[in-house]
């Protein structure tokens, strides 16, 4: 009997995979053991070789849909090429990238296909061929498993970063299928002018300089912005920085911002909430400084230092002078 498939839709972002479609074949690799057979799922034109990004993260298989309409595809004509190959194969799992194109096809599926879908998860695992997807729940103020035991597929929505990519000497086998492609004539794609974002984002960084309450003053923070740049990094910040006009959201650490995994973490007046710390808690190496010995963020800090964020800071900085 041959197994059952748990499949990753492959993303595009303008000519390449989006980083989160090799998160996600990482984490279903190590979902399905030997259980389960990996499948990623990449639509392209005929001239395309987005496969070539897939084959070293090492899913059993890539399995290629071609038609020159897919690179402008509205995710409606998507969905409907993934209902088409769902029900020729019927997946046992499908799994997306919460991203803004994700967070649109998978809905779409799962109400033409009529089973569940968990949107936006930060974990998962099997409880034998059942799908439990851990989400922020209830105000995202709980973390709930979400099964769907009487359904095929289950389906889910995973936030990016909240795997680490890596590659594997592992061989993909590239198989193509083919659809019947139905253009949705309500919406049409004419051009495509993507946002070219060449600025490095906070999810990015391999060192992180994170800022909290405790270090929010006009002065702390251009300390802080001194010595990322002297590491090499880039500042991060919990929620209520980004109140101050300087931090957007792009800048968040946590639950409702970035999840990142950096190989270094310095956190400033920053208590440790468990929204913050859900977003920052695999980092490598976390450096925590905090004037109140008891704050949560020590407990998940390798070191740490009870005292004044800035005057540490301007410690620091003074070391690379
Ligand atoms: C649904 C929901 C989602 C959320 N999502 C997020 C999220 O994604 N990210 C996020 O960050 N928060 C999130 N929050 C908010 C979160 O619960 C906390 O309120 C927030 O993380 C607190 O930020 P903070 O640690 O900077 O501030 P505080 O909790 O106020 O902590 C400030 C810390 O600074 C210390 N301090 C004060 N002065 C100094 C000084 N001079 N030197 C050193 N230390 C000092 C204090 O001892 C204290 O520990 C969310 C909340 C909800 C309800």
């Amino acid at each position: 009997m041959s197994k059952p498939e748990l499949w990753v839709v492959a993303e595009r972002r303008l000519d390449h995979i989006e980083p989160t479609t090799q998160q996600l074949i990482t984490k279903a690799k190590h979902l399905a053991g030997d259980q389960m057979h990996t499948v990623a799922v990449l639509f392209e034109a005929t001239t395309d070789h987005l496969e070539d990004e897939l084959k070293a993260y090492g899913p059993d298989e890539i399995r290629i849909v071609k038609d020159d309409r897919f690179p402008t595809a509205t995710d409606a004509e998507i969905a409907d090429a993934l209902q088409q190959l769902v029900t020729s194969n019927e997946p046992n799992s499908i799994l997306f990238g919460a991203t803004i194109t994700g967070r649109s096809i998978a809905p779409r599926l799962q109400a033409k296909l009529q089973t569940g879908l968990t949107a936006d998860c930060l974990d998962l695992r099997f409880d034998d061929d059942t799908l439990v997807a851990t989400k922020p729940s209830y105000g995202d103020n709980i973390m709930c498993e979400i099964i769907c035991p009487d359904h095929r597929p289950q389906m889910a929505t995973v936030r990016p970063n909240t795997f680490v990519a890596e590659p594997t000497d592992g061989a993909a086998t590239v198989t193509t299928a083919t659809i019947t492609f139905h253009p949705v004539k309500r919406l049409q794609v004419k051009t495509a002018t993507p946002v070219v974002n060449t600025a490095t984002t906070v999810g990015d960084a391999s060192r992180v300089v994170a800022l909290g309450r405790g270090a929010a003053s006009a002065t702390t923070i251009n300390t802080a912005t001194k010595l990322a740049e002297k590491l090499g990094g880039r500042i991060g910040v919990s929620r209520p920085l980004t109140d101050q006009e300087r931090f957007t959201h792009d800048d968040q650490i946590g639950q409702s911002g970035n999840t990142i995994h950096p190989e270094l973490i310095l956190n400033f007046g920053i208590s440790g909430a468990v929204q913050f710390l859900v977003g920052m808690q695999d980092s490598q190496t976390i450096v925590a400084v905090n004037s109140d010995p008891d704050a949560p963020i020590f407990d998940v800090a390798d070191y740490g230092y009870v005292g004044d964020a800035s005057a540490f800071m301007t410690a620091l900085l003074s070391q690379f002078n």
